[in-house]
């Protein structure tokens, strides 16, 4: 047997505290669930992958896991195979780990991403050289990442066990609150780049809050994403509000068609992560000029080389390419930057929930922010080492807070019982 053969697997779920970040379907849970995975292979070299931890994205690991063993880490066809088999005999159903927002993405893609970054991981380790070579060769030292603004509550309501203590936020329900935190981040971390996440408020707010983002930051560019929150008529109506002021709008409105008739009228790009979320979107989506910026994310497009294809794909088509995020640790963040600094036409600043959360996984140090940007780790592999202890803690703590599927409208509900979770909803 090659020594690159899979011996073991392991999914480990974990959670990690989560301030209220307000979105259009609802509010994030005091936790936010991940799911770690490592493959050891034959000469007990180790690989790490991160991913969702919906009950139901764990059910399918666990059997993906389980049908990889024995497969050689460099053969990533063969393991797209068997992971594809694997998925389409089970019978579990959901488990996107979005909280609804994205649902038509690729399951096995989904399932197949984080033993890819694993695998490349390892083939890394193996060969010496940081995953960004075996992608192509870095273009760039250090990706930018954006300042990920969120409305939010100064803290969760009725917590107990000191959830909030770590919340150096604050409250942000308004303009001020959003710039208040805007400084915070950019000095912290020095974000050259601002996305506020919408469709939260009535979208006048969120435009008044937009310009004066945009008059407090006039060198920085804007986004806006209200995850389809608005319809066709208003997404047009705050494109014109906003013309000259975004960047890009995200997401305005459900769907390739209602994108399409905004689009028709928007002079800004409009970017997506919702109606372009796998590979039998996008010749649609080119037909009717739906978009023009497709957000990449390696945990549902398949991995980091799937990733590039999208690249690939979005250059010949002409559309620019950007990055989602949900709220995720370090290995995800490595992943990520290998993959942005080996995609030449990743030019928009790329999105991080980072600075929202104070655990990880992973040893301090291997991934740092400079003026906006991290360094791609130039070690063997992603570059990220696990933290046993860390891994213990924050696996006990997923056992211990009782979450198990994120669930931002339930959670709302259970605060706001009048809440309904509705596109469009403005
Ligand atoms: O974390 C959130 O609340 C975001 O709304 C996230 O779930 C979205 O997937 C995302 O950031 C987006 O760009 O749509
Ligand atoms: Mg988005």
């Amino acid at each position: 047997m090659a020594v690159s053969t899979i011996r073991r697997v392991t999914v480990t779920p974990v959670a990690f505290v989560d301030p209220p970040l307000l979105n259009t379907v609802g509010v994030h849970q005091p936790y936010a669930l991940r799911a770690i995975i490592r493959i050891e292979i034959d000469n007990g070299l180790t690989g790490l992958g991160e991913t969702y931890a919906d009950t139901a994205h764990i059910a399918r690991m666990e059997a993906a896991a389980d049908a990889i063993i024995g497969s050689d880490v460099f053969a990533l066809n063969r393991i797209h195979r068997i992971i594809d088999d694997c998925v389409a005999q089970l019978s579990v159903t959901g488990g996107d780990g979005v909280a609804g927002m994205i649902t038509t993405a690729s399951t096995a893609d989904r399932v197949f991403s984080p033993f890819e970054v694993a695998c490349l991981d390892i083939q890394g380790k193996t060969l010496g050289r940081p995953v960004s070579d075996l992608l192509g060769g870095a273009v760039r030292a250090a990706v930018p990442f954006s300042a990920y603004l969120f409305y939010k509550w100064a803290g969760h309501p009725g917590a107990t066990g000191g959830i909030d203590e770590h919340d150096r936020w604050g409250e942000a329900i308004d303009p001020d609150g959003l710039i208040r935190q805007a400084h915070r981040m950019i000095d912290d971390y020095g974000f050259t780049a601002i996305k506020l996440k919408g469709g939260v408020f009535p979208p006048d707010e969120e435009v008044a809050a937009i310009k004066a983002l945009h008059a407090e930051f006039p060198d920085i560019p804007l986004r806006l994403d209200p995850n389809a929150a608005w319809t066709v008529d208003t997404s047009v109506r705050v494109a014109a509000e906003l013309d000259g002021i975004v960047e890009y709008l995200e997401d305005p409105t459900p769907g390739l068609d209602g994108m399409a008739e905004v689009a028709a009228e928007a002079k800004m790009p409009l970017a997506t992560n919702m109606c372009v979320v796998a590979f039998d979107h996008l010749k649609p989506a080119v037909l009717k000029n739906s978009v023009s910026v497709v957000l990449s994310d390696h945990h549902y497009w398949g991995g980091l080389q799937r990733s590039r294809l999208l690249g690939g794909i979005c250059e010949t088509f002409g559309m620019g390419l950007s990055m989602h995020s949900n709220s995720h640790l370090g290995i995800s963040l490595a992943a990520m930057t290998h993959l942005a600094a080996a995609t030449p036409n990743l030019t928009y600043a790329c999105d991080t929930h980072w600075p929202w959360k104070f655990e990880d996984v992973v040893k301090p140090g291997a991934l740092r922010f400079v003026d906006g940007a991290v360094p791609v780790p130039t070690g063997p592999g992603l570059g990220v080492e696990i933290d046993e202890a860390a891994l213990e803690r924050l696996h006990q703590q997923y056992l211990d807070c009782g979450i198990r599927d994120r669930d931002d409208t339930g959670y709302m509900q259970s605060i706001d019982p009048s809440f309904v979770n509705t596109s469009p909803r403005w």
